[in-house]
């Protein structure tokens, strides 16, 4: 995702969409986002605090989303639309429970990324699309302990989407390098992931090279 909608990202089939811990001291996380994105292929990174004040947010995009941008890769925030246009963020990822796609999309315009989450169902990712959405997120696919996931979705989810539609769609719950590879081959445009990169057991750098080399064999697969 260059610093554009995910529509109008380069060709790549099925790219990295990092999306942070739910808990960060901005400080310390800034050399690890850096690690991460200067390591391989990154699309997107999601600033995702839960439970954190206004002034922390605004704190922590104001050093993080530097970071992602110089390097052209899209900032978006979770849940706040108002303080992702008050920061400077590319767009702002919403999900059922959260501002309405409408609402979201008033406040920051036409050109801001707007995502939303549509667990595994088919009528809201049909809904969220016609609406406007620049992507609609399923999941979760795998066990997660990142979130208390309410719904679980199947790869026959994204095949069925990336057959009828043009909306990016994005993959998110419990992905892994060892897991991806039916993700990517049913149409993922994107994965999102938090503990496969920052959980990595050899650092953030190492998760985003495991995944770019598994979403890239998983593709070579499908080609042959
Ligand atoms: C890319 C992506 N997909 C789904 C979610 C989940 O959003 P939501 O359902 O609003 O839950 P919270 O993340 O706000 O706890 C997401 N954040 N990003
Ligand atoms: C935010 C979110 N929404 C559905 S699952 C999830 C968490 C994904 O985290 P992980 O990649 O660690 O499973
Ligand atoms: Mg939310």
């Amino acid at each position: 995702m260059a610093k554009g909608k995910p529509s109008q990202a380069e060709p790549a089939a099925c790219r990295l969409y990092l999306v942070t811990p739910p808990a960060l001291e901005p400080a310390a996380f800034a050399p690890l986002l850096t690690e991460a994105l200067d390591s391989g292929d990154v699309a997107c990174v999601q600033l995702r605090l839960k439970d954190c004040s206004d002034d922390d947010i605004r704190r922590a995009c104001d050093l993080l989303r530097p970071i992602a941008q110089e390097r052209e890769v899209a900032f978006i925030l979770n849940d706040h639309p108002r303080l992702a246009r008050e920061t400077g963020c590319d767009g702002v990822h919403v999900g059922q429970t959260d501002t309405p796609y409408r609402d979201a999309r008033k406040i920051l315009g036409n050109d801001a990324i707007v995502g939303v989450t549509c667990h595994d169902s088919r009528h809201l990712a049909m809904l969220a699309g016609e609406e406007g959405a620049d992507y609609v997120a399923f999941g979760a696919f795998f066990p997660t302990a990142t979130k208390t996931a309410e719904y679980q979705a199947e790869p026959e989810l994204l095949r069925w989407w990336s057959e009828l539609m043009e909306v990016p769609c994005v993959a998110i719950g419990g992905i892994t390098a060892d897991n991806c590879a039916p993700l990517v081959t049913a149409g993922a445009d994107f994965l999102a992931v938090v503990n496969a990169v920052w959980g990595h057991a050899q650092g953030p750098a190492a998760g985003v090279r495991a995944l770019n080399a598994a979403i890239e064999a998983a593709l070579a697969g499908s080609a042959g």
